[in-house]
């Protein structure tokens, strides 16, 4: 079988999540040349969600980049949020969310806990990471995206979570914002609701301002304090390196020390044209990728042939959105943790990068580069000089997302999975 992770964990999987590997791990393609290395095919796109066993789903949380964040000088009035003009894309790299349903006996035999918004609800929702990522349970929002979904949809809060971590936390890159949205569309699944219902939408705001984001899942331009839906793009597939310093960034603090010296954002209009414009001529080279692809699993001559086909048009949309990257809380990021103004100086001279910036609230860069070679070029670079360092692809809701992390296909150009084999720390 093919294993299913490189990342250090810092706990076992339970035994029941490894059980569904085993099963995801068994639809695995044949190599189509025998000889070669055996394939494996891309279990899932974004948007699906998987059900290797009964009561049992699975879905990719992905990660993301702000390519134009407008953050507005804070109105007290605002409830403490800031006003915050937004374009996100997602990204191949990606968290895995395990979900099963407990059944009456584990229900009553498990200690249930007091939940921190309603103390008079007490649930049964368990919530086991691979990597801790220093919060309590009933903190993690994974936990209160699943408690708020069942008092919303009168569900009993019966569930055994368990998140496989693969977004490094505190890097702008939305980690805890997606594991909350793939729980919650998890549950969708389960209950036969669509993602995009208000009432779904409304539980997605309140656990955080990103999270709605990674339910509607292609690139999306925001309003309102980054959560409402403006306009949605085609998905654009571009080749990202990610750099992340050793420190990360609390948003909080971000935002707090924005408000030290605050500024008025330039407005997205000139990306979101750029977007169109370019996320039109992708989906040109998609229809020949598509072609080229001529079965939807990641089989690497296949995928090697569909890549180079789609190079030009990769190419033009790195070169294109990297002149218009914007981010006015970069600033204040870089005045707190200073090591991120050098993890963006390094990146925007490195041979292969058309353009890049710090996503969100930080610490992580992401480098535009023209190609998953430059893009993991860049990746390796920064390895050596002890940055933590990821080669990925923008994706969309559509996209085929790879999770064997042991993947040896080159879908890296379509489906991510180069992230896969790229994301240990060196
Ligand atoms: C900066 C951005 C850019 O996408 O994300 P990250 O870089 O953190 O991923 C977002 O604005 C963050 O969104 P998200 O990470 O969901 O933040 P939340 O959990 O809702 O809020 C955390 C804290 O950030 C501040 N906050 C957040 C959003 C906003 N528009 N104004 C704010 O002032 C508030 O202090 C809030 O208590
Ligand atoms: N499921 C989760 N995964 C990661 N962090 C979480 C999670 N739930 C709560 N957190 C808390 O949220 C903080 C910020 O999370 P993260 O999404 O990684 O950063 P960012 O907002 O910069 O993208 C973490 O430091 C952690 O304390």
């Amino acid at each position: 079988m093919h294993g299913f992770s490189t990342t250090e964990h810092n706990s076992a999987a339970p035994a029941w999540v490894e059980s569904c590997r085993e099963l995801l791990c068994a639809t695995c393609a044949p190599a189509s040349d025998p000889a070669s290395e055996p394939t494996c095919a891309p279990a899932c796109t974004y948007g699906s969600v998987l059900q290797p066993a009964p009561s049992t789903f699975v879905t990719c949380a992905p990660a993301k980049i702000n390519v134009h964040l407008g953050i507005y000088p804070h109105n007290p009035g605002e409830h403490g949020y800031h006003r915050a003009d937004s374009i996100m894309m997602p990204l191949g790299l990606c968290d895995w969310v395990f979900m099963r349903t407990r059944n009456a006996t584990d229900h009553a035999t498990h200690d249930t806990t007091t939940n921190a918004e309603n103390p008079q609800v007490a649930d049964a929702i368990s919530v086991e990471m691979s990597v801790s990522c220093g919060v309590e349970t009933r903190n993690n929002t994974v936990y209160r995206a699943a408690h708020s979904m069942c008092a919303a949809f009168n569900k009993p809060a019966a569930f055994e979570i368990y998140v496989e971590k693969h977004i490094p936390v505190q890097s702008g890159l939305g980690g805890s914002s997606s594991d909350a949205a793939a729980t919650i569309r998890a549950l969708c699944s389960m209950w036969n609701i669509s993602p995009h219902d208000e009432r779904v939408i409304r539980v997605a705001q309140h656990i955080g301002a990103d999270v709605a984001f990674f339910l509607w899942g292609n690139p999306t331009f925001l309003s309102g304090v980054g959560d409402e839906l403006e306009r949605m793009f085609p998905s654009v597939h571009v080749p990202v390196a990610l750099i992340r310093p050793q420190l990360g960034v609390s948003t909080v603090e971000a935002y707090a020390m924005f408000d030290e010296h605050p500024t008025q954002p330039h407005l997205p209009g000139d990306m979101c044209l750029c977007l169109e414009a370019v996320s039109h001529s992708n989906a040109m080279g998609e229809n020949r990728s598509a072609a080229a692809l001529g079965a939807t699993t990641c089989d690497n001559a296949n995928v090697a042939r569909a890549a180079s086909a789609h190079a030009p048009v990769m190419h033009r949309a790195a070169e294109e959105i990297s002149q218009l990257l914007y981010n006015n809380l970069a600033d204040a990021v870089m005045r707190k943790v200073p090591c991120v103004r050098d993890a963006l100086t390094w990146a925007k001279v490195q041979p292969e990068v058309q353009g890049a910036l710090v996503t969100g609230s930080g610490s992580a860069v992401f480098a535009f580069c023209s190609t998953t070679q430059d893009a993991q070029r860049v990746a390796t670079r920064a390895r050596l000089r002890n940055y933590r360092a990821y080669s990925t692809i923008t994706v969309g809701l559509s996209d085929m997302v790879c999770y064997s992390k042991e993947c040896t296909c080159d879908a890296a150009a379509l489906c991510g999975a180069d992230a896969c084999t790229t994301q240990t720390t060196a």
